[in-house]
């Protein structure tokens, strides 16, 4: 579903992503943890085209993933949410739904605001959005595309606790109804139960990438030690 070789990305003369190469397959959902400044995000902004990238090559359902057929496949939530000042909630959705030419949008639009609670805020224009109303907004918009690939930038972020509960409820539906999901976050406990693989990332390289039994195996010292410890055990300045 996502090929990534030899992805570099730098800003000015700083490698922020150093030639790194991975792949999920379909219905793999994968966590993406990493300390501030690994290069998680620039990661995924190259992924989704909103970076240019310096090098590499990366191919969504085996379509570069510039191209539109690529496009149809995915949705992205960034890790600051952007929303359209003058559009409302409900317009938002609209755009959307119009955009990937979601049938039945209405129904489905109305089951996503009334899930993240924003049924009463349909009409509000997207500038006078709280920072978790913003993101609960572009969570709901990706979602009703209903895509195939999902790259979450560190959803839970402003998010009540409410909101992420349900956003750890639709992760779990989503990898049951077989979706391809990148997650990167730093609450570890939110992929420790669901991620197929944990991906971590420090510097621009990545320094695991494997199942969460597998780096256990390779890192631990025999303790029964929780994907946190390990995180801090690879990740600790040397
Ligand atoms: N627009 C930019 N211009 C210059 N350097 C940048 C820019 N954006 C990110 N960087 C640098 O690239 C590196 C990777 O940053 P990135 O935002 O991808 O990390 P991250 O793993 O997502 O971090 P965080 O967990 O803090 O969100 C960092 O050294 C950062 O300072």
């Amino acid at each position: 579903m996502l090929a990534v070789e030899g992805l570099v990305k730098k800003y000015g003369k700083q490698n922020a992503v150093n030639d790194i190469s991975f792949s999920l397959q379909g219905g793999e959902v994968v966590g993406l943890l990493g300390p501030n400044g690994a290069g998680k995000s620039t990661t995924m902004k190259c992924i989704v085209g909103l970076l240019r990238k310096t090098a590499g090559k990366i191919e969504i359902g085996g379509h570069d993933h510039l191209s539109v057929a690529a496009k149809k496949l995915f949705s992205y939530i960034p890790e600051t949410p952007h929303v359209y000042d003058l559009l409302t909630v409900w317009e938002h959705l609209q755009f959307i739904a119009q955009a990937y030419h979601v049938s039945d949008w209405k129904e489905k639009a109305e089951q996503w605001i009334e899930i993240y609670e924003l049924s009463d805020k349909r009409d509000k224009l997207g500038r006078d959005l709280s920072k978790g109303m913003r993101q609960k907004v572009s969570i709901c918009c990706a979602l009703l595309p209903d895509p195939e690939l999902l790259f979450f930038d560190e959803p839970m972020i402003g998010l009540d606790p409410k909101a992420i509960k349900n956003t750890k409820r639709i992760f779990n539906e989503l990898k049951q109804r077989g979706k391809t999901i990148l997650v990167s976050t730093h609450l570890i406990d939110s992929v420790e139960t669901i991620a197929d693989r944990i991906m971590i990332m420090k510097n621009g390289n990545i320094i695991g990438n494997d199942t969460l039994a597998n780096l256990k195996a390779s890192f631990d010292q025999g303790g029964d030690s929780s994907l946190e410890d390990l995180f801090l055990e690879l990740t600790k300045d040397e």
